[in-house]
């Protein structure tokens, strides 16, 4: 069989029930192209994701698996793309999607300030609270939040609507299975980043993330890799509470313990370059930025702050002392994540209970990641 398929304007594809017609390319993700297409049997258009031939297939399976399932629990009526059909063509896997309009991501960037206003920001968290919810309630299906994964279904309409798109079996809601697949760096979790079980608090996390990005125009936590992550994140809301960092599991990997004697223990960060004995808290550095005080324009992974360097982590050393005791008293403050989400618009306020229900479920989630919630009304 000929496998040489392109995704192109005007090539053809076709399955057991109808003919398709690409007419524009959509967008781009690791498994594939996206395009929009025309479906004959319906004289409707639709969006095609043709994955990749050298893509395992068997991933595309997973996801349609995934799919399968939200699908026969009414996604649809949860704010959740809508999947209606897989086929197989010249050794391509396509999956048949309801074409939406563009992305968060792309709608921040074509907008002059990258920003949104809290009128706009609003309806777009509590569609996602809902989605968020629904997802919760499958307990083994999260979403993977990011403004890449949040598409317009028409962006020129306001109140804007919005589905979301790709997402991630959490197999045993623990890390040591699903890890970093789960979530894209930028809004990966505490829990996530540090191994630690998880629920679906992970996905608030994400979406506080996302919130604050609409907000502000810029990424909340731009590391560079997980350590820079844990690092922003320190900087940003504080530590996690001591008996999370004792308790998981890449706790070591970025963190030592400044005196195994001590009960409980004091971390501190790792730094690349020392010996953990000459290692300064990176965290409370002052000279590292958060990334919530960066100045306008997103930030790419290869804008982040870098941790400081040697002779720079030599001189805090001097002050070692004195740190460690702000150390010390910083992490008695446990649970000291915070974040801002926005519900409760106009729109909220008509969903009455329902507002009410998403605000006590969301609070249930007790966890580092879950964030403290700020609700303004
Ligand atoms: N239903 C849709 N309607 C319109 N555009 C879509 C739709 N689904 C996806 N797209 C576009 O195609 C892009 C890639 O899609 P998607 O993220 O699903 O691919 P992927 O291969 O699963 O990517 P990744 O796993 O890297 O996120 C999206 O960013 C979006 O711009």
């Amino acid at each position: 069989m000929n496998d040489n398929f392109q995704v192109e304007e005007r090539a053809m594809l076709y399955s057991k029930s109808s003919a398709y017609e690409v007419q524009y390319l959509l967008g781009r993700g690791s498994f594939g192209e996206v395009a929009q297409c025309r479906k004959y049997a319906i004289n409707e258009n639709v969006a095609l994701k043709v994955i990749r031939r050298w893509h395992s297939i068997e991933d595309a399976k997973n996801e349609e698996e995934i799919l399968k399932q939200l699908k026969f629990l009414n996604s649809h009526l949860f704010i959740i793309v809508v999947w209606n059909d897989s086929f197989r063509y010249k050794e391509r896997y396509c999956m048949e999607f309801e074409k939406l309009d563009i992305s968060l991501h792309e709608f921040l960037q074509k907008r002059n300030s990258s920003s949104l206003k809290l009128k706009e920001i609003r309806p777009i968290v509590q569609q996602l609270a809902i989605a968020l919810e629904f997802l919760d309630d499958t307990g083994i299906v999260r979403g993977d939040l990011k403004p890449e994964n949040i598409m317009m279904v028409d962006h020129v309409r306001q109140p804007l609507k919005i589905k979301v798109i790709n997402f991630g079996l959490a197999v045993n809601n623990s890390a040591q299975h699903t890890g970093a697949f789960l979530q894209t760096q930028y809004y990966r979790s505490p829990e996530i980043l540090l191994g630690n079980d998880f629920n679906g608090a992970i996905d608030v996390w994400s979406l506080g993330c996302t919130a604050a990005e609409m907000l502000t125009g810029n990424i909340l936590f731009p590391g560079s890799d997980e350590y820079d992550m844990l690092r922003h994140i320190i900087l940003g809301i504080g530590w996690p509470p001591s008996h999370l960092l004792n308790a998981v599991m890449f706790t070591n990997e970025f963190l030592y313990a400044t005196s195994r004697e001590e009960e409980p223990p004091v971390w501190r960060f790792k730094s690349s370059n020392d010996e953990e004995d000459d290692a300064p808290d990176e965290a409370s550095s002052s000279t590292s930025v958060p990334a919530c005080q960066t100045e306008n324009g997103r930030l790419s992974s290869n804008e982040h702050t870098p941790f400081a360097g040697h002779t720079a982590e030599k001189k805090r050393k001097r002050d070692g002392k004195k740190k460690h005791q702000e150390d010390s008293a910083s992490q008695k403050e446990e649970g000291s994540s915070k974040a801002v989400l926005f519900l409760g618009s106009s729109s909220a306020k008509k969903t009455g209970n329902l507002n009410e229900n998403l605000k006590d479920s969301i609070n249930s989630k007790h966890s580092y990641g879950s964030m403290h919630t700020l609700w303004i009304l």
